[in-house]
């Protein structure tokens, strides 16, 4: 039976309390704490209700909640201002709050120069300013949505059509305007559709909010962009498969789409030097001399199986991009449990990785017998050379090792001018070649090593004819500093127009065959250090007017220590080799602006390298050179 009410005073409406959410509409919140007899008085779970009063009432004897009746049986409790319930009845319990957990969003802190660094502190703030809008316009409230079903049904899980696609993003992927679902009159969400493109019209199915941003997956193109040209796609797995992002554009467009992301990174991240003219016209991205089967390192995974007994062989390949379904009609994919598709083929790697990959595919197939745990496959091509004099092929840089086939057969590719034989390696630790205009690179096959053998020599040439290097007469004397040295890429490909070059790399293996490489092609002017770039700088006693530096950090770039250091030293020459275009701006803005000689440099040049074509990926080379 049901204790009747007490009291409740004038404070407190006995109409029901109703939650507003930070769109400013009310809905009914999920939990209902007190009964009374003239209705029902409502306050959510951690009390953050629109309580506006004291309400001091008699907690029914049988209420259902455990709390409640547990803390204040006989007793009365009260709502406080705050929403939180005190008992104070004669047993002198203070009842606690009913505990329902709250969910918070988890806050989104990518790198700034990442992909969705980019995104939330330059793409989303710049699409907005060319849209007039602001960001209180796009805001999802995403607390509330954790926390509420029905707003969750709302804004979660829905088709939106006719949605026009404005830009890509840095990422590859479409970025789109489209109506709020809650309040679509007055508000609008930022939306990102992987594999659409800018111009396209598409049927998309938003499946996530963030505060920024909701995700979508690509349902249906309804009028394509005039750039798109599906008939280009050449991989059956494009449009579902994480990996390439642009092989519907012609490869023109895809240089050009890259240049425009220079153009970008440059417009963000180095903004003084754009607003002071400081910086040079982006150049025309330079291009792969392969578009297909190009990389020579591919890693395709499996993860474990959720039941751990069982022996259905896991999916091999690469990671999904959400679930699209603009190309289900053309292909057919594989139900796949979680996030890796079973990836048979890769054209994008060369054609030993891609035999590699059916070779290790065959073999897991065979051999499979469960496991509780994931795994990465390591495919990385070897090369050998050919003795040009034997006439029975013998190589001059050791045996042959590595994937074979399903009959035991180790797979060999021979290159059609017959110079190389290639293989493909999957031992992490294995020693694997690499030869460069005739320079033979050693290295572990899981260390770095540049993926695309076709592009280094235009790179290395383009690299090396902006060092300012003049070896035209042998007296004069040329330095070279290099710095993320790797295994010598670089100071071994130029060792022969300088004096003497001294490399710095983290990684103690690439140092060590650093200084193999050097023995191995009998270069004798070249020094390797080990350790942080700045480390480099107690070592260096080359004179700075004759020297000149080669800077090819990680995705992260350089460090501001290791910047300033650079601009007191003070060399002639800078080619920066970047990965990430955005930490390369970034650390250019700052050398010159920001460091005790940066204001006695100019940017020289700037350009993409097409290393990674079909995906968005631009490798950027920046040169700096001293204004007197
Ligand atoms: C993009 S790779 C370039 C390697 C080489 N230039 C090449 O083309 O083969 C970057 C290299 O920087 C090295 N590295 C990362 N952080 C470093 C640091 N603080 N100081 C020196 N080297 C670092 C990595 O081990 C990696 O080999």
């Amino acid at each position: 039976m049901k204790t009747p009410i007490t009291e409740i005073q004038p404070q407190i409406d006995a109409q029901p309390l109703k939650r507003k959410n930070s769109l400013g509409s009310s809905y009914p919140p999920k939990n209902i704490i007190l009964t009374t007899s003239n209705g029902t008085v409502v306050a959510n779970g951690k009390g953050t209700g629109n309580v506006n009063g004291v309400a001091t009432v008699t907690v029914a004897s049988d209420s259902t909640d455990k709390n409640l009746k547990d803390k204040t049986a006989n007793g009365t409790a009260e709502v406080n201002g705050n929403g939180k319930q005190m008992a104070n009845g004669n047993g002198n319990k203070r009842a606690k709050a009913p505990r329902v957990r709250r969910k918070k969003a988890k806050k989104e802190n990518p790198d700034a120069t990442a992909p969705k660094g980019v995104l939330l502190t330059h793409e989303i703030p710049e699409l907005l300013k060319q849209h007039n809008l602001t960001m209180e316009d796009i805001t999802n409230p995403l607390n509330d949505i954790l926390n509420d079903e029905n707003l969750k049904a709302i804004y979660n899980d829905r088709l939106v059509e006719n949605v026009k696609i404005l830009k890509y993003t840095s990422n590859g992927d479409g970025l789109a305007l489209i109506p709020n679902p809650h309040q679509p009159e007055t508000k609008k969400q930022v939306v990102i559709v992987p594999f659409a493109m800018p111009g396209d019209i598409v049927t998309i199915k938003v499946f996530i909010t963030k505060v920024q941003y909701v995700e979508s997956d690509l349902i249906k193109i309804t009028e394509p962009s005039p750039q798109r040209h599906d008939e280009l796609i050449r991989c059956k797995y494009f449009g579902s498969c994480s990996g390439c992002q642009y092989q519907q554009l012609h490869y023109s467009d895809q240089l050009k789409f890259k240049q425009a992301t220079i153009v970008n990174a440059y417009k963000f991240f180095a903004p003084r030097l754009s607003q002071n003219g400081q910086l040079p016209i982006i150049g025309e991205t330079m291009p792969s001399p392969l578009q297909y089967g190009y990389r020579s390192k591919l890693t395709p995974h499996y993860e474990a199986h959720r039941n751990a007994d069982a022996t259905t062989v896991p999916n091999i390949g690469f990671g999904s991009k959400g679930r699209p379904q603009f190309r289900s009609d053309v292909v057919p994919l594989r139900d796949y449990p979680g996030s890796v598709m079973d990836i048979e083929d890769c054209i994008i790697g060369t054609p030993i990785i891609r035999q590699g990959m059916k070779n290790e595919r065959a073999k897991l197939a065979a051999t499979y017998k469960g496991s509780k745990k994931g795994a990465t496959i390591l495919l990385r091509e070897d090369t050998k050379l050919v003795d040009p004099e034997s006439e029975t092929g013998e190589l001059l840089d050791g045996p042959l090792k590595g994937s074979k086939d399903i009959n035991g057969e180790l797979s060999v590719y021979k290159t059609e001018d017959g110079k190389f034989a290639k293989t493909c390696v999957t031992d992490n630790n294995a020693t694997v070649s690499e030869n460069v205009n005739g320079i033979r690179f050693d290295f572990v096959a899981n260390e770095f090593f540049q993926n695309n053998n076709s592009i280094l020599p235009s790179v290395i040439k383009y690299v090396s004819d902006n060092l300012s290097i003049d070896s035209s007469d042998p007296t004069n004397e040329n330095y070279l500093v290099d710095a993320y040295c790797g295994s010598g890429l670089f100071s071994l490909s130029i060792a022969k127009d300088v004096t003497k070059s001294l490399g710095v790399e983290i990684s103690a293996k690439s140092i060590q065959f650093a200084k193999l490489n050097k023995g191995l092609n009998k270069i004798t002017n070249c020094d390797f250090i080990e350790g942080k770039a700045e480390k480099l700088f107690s070592k260096i006693d080359f004179p700075r007017d004759k020297t000149s530096v080669i800077l090819d950090p990680p995705r992260k770039g350089c460090d501001e220590v290791f910047l300033k250091q650079l601009s007191e030293f003070y060399p002639r020459k800078i080619v920066y080799v970047s990965c990430n275009v955005h930490s390369q701006a970034r650390d250019i803005e700052f050398f010159l602006n920001d460091t005790e000689n940066g204001k006695h440099y100019e940017v020289e040049s700037i350009r993409g390298f097409d290393f990674f074509p079909q995906t968005h990926h631009v490798e950027g080379v920046a040169v700096l050179k001293r204004k007197a």
